[in-house]
């Protein structure tokens, strides 16, 4: 019997992102508030009776075993479980289409939450009945975004960003501008003027005011990304996104919003701009809630 499941992976916004201290292993603890945006990658899994994986089309410039979306899919062949029909691991293979619409190194987090509907889906369609929680420490090892993607509702995000507390984020229709460049996330972390040692706050606090500790060296490093910042900044409170390069600004009206997409087509033809609902449930959560899913 051959089965498949299509599946979102949305990307994810960090509406504010501070950064409260380094860690011994290197890592930094944030306080930030992620929510989700209605706008997203697409993935395919059909499932093989081997204990083969592949990915198509390929994502340019990340080798096959790199994806994260292949690492995610590894992790879960290796998983012993007890669950009663759990495919014996030489069963667990698939073939797996992607969709690509999340910009790489956008701040969106197009990779983990690739990563965290693989986990999902695989989940399901290898049924291993692991728990959400399982499924987040798994993910973690791949980045510090996945757990958010993994659990689905919108959050205030602690240590890593793995210790996540529902947050009552208000949805506004968002524009997101991507400057045509990209940025990496470990050279924000890794330089010496960030700032790391921002006073731990409440979510109450965050929810009313906070600001993207990631900015000002994002600003020095890339005046293209310091312009778009600058530019949007017109029309409101323009945020940048994780570590960048996408800016994200919530808007009020959707004619404001269209007004934005013409003068960008018109000013910025290098920039790529959407408009997009926000979401405090994961669109991925949706799908699978709404629909047993499978097909086959
Ligand atoms: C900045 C955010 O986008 C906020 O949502 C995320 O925390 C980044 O998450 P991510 O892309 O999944 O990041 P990872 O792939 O785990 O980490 C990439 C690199 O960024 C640095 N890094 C990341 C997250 C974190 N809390 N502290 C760090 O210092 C580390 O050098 C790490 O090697
Ligand atoms: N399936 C994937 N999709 C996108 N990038 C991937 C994938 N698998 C591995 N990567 C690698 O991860 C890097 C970061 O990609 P991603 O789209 O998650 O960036 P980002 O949106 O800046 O993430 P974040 O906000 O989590 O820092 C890419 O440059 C790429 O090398």
């Amino acid at each position: 019997m051959s089965m498949s499941l299509t599946l979102p992976a949305p990307a994810k916004i960090n509406r504010m992102l501070h950064i409260t201290g380094k860690r011994p292993d290197g890592y930094h603890n944030l306080q930030t508030l992620f929510q989700f945006l209605k706008y997203g990658d697409d993935l395919t899994f059909f499932c093989r009776d081997d204990n083969q994986l592949t990915l198509s089309p390929a994502v340019e410039g990340v080798e096959q075993e790199q994806n994260l979306i292949i690492r995610a899919a590894r992790l879960l062949q290796q998983v012993e479980t007890s669950a009663p029909h759990a495919r014996p691991a030489e069963r667990r293979g698939a073939d797996i289409h992607l969709i690509k619409r999340i910009p790489m190194g956008g701040g969106l987090g197009g990779g983990s939450s690739d990563a965290a509907t693989t986990l999902l889906g695989l989940n399901r369609l290898w049924q291993l009945a692991l728990s959400l929680d399982q499924l987040a420490a798994l993910g973690v090892t791949l980045g510090a975004d996945v757990p958010v993607f993994v659990h689905g509702f919108a959050a205030w995000g602690e240590g890593i960003g793995e210790k996540l507390t529902p947050a009552p984020l208000d949805t506004p229709l968002f524009c997101v501008v991507h400057p045509g460049v990209s940025v990496v996330t470990a050279d924000v972390f890794r330089s010496p003027e960030l700032t790391r040692y921002s006073p731990v706050i409440s979510m109450e606090h965050a929810l009313r005011r906070g600001r993207n500790d990631c900015e000002p060296i994002v600003r020095q490093h890339s005046p293209a990304i310091a312009a778009a910042l600058d530019w949007l900044s017109q029309f409101g409170d323009a945020r940048l996104t994780g570590t960048g390069s996408c800016i994200i600004l919530g808007l009020t009206d959707e004619q404001e919003g269209r007004n934005i997409l013409l003068r960008v087509s018109e000013e910025h033809t290098d920039w790529q701009v959407f408009l997009t609902e926000s979401s405090n449930i994961s669109p991925l959560h949706a799908t699978l809630n709404e629909q047993p899913g499978m097909t086959g």
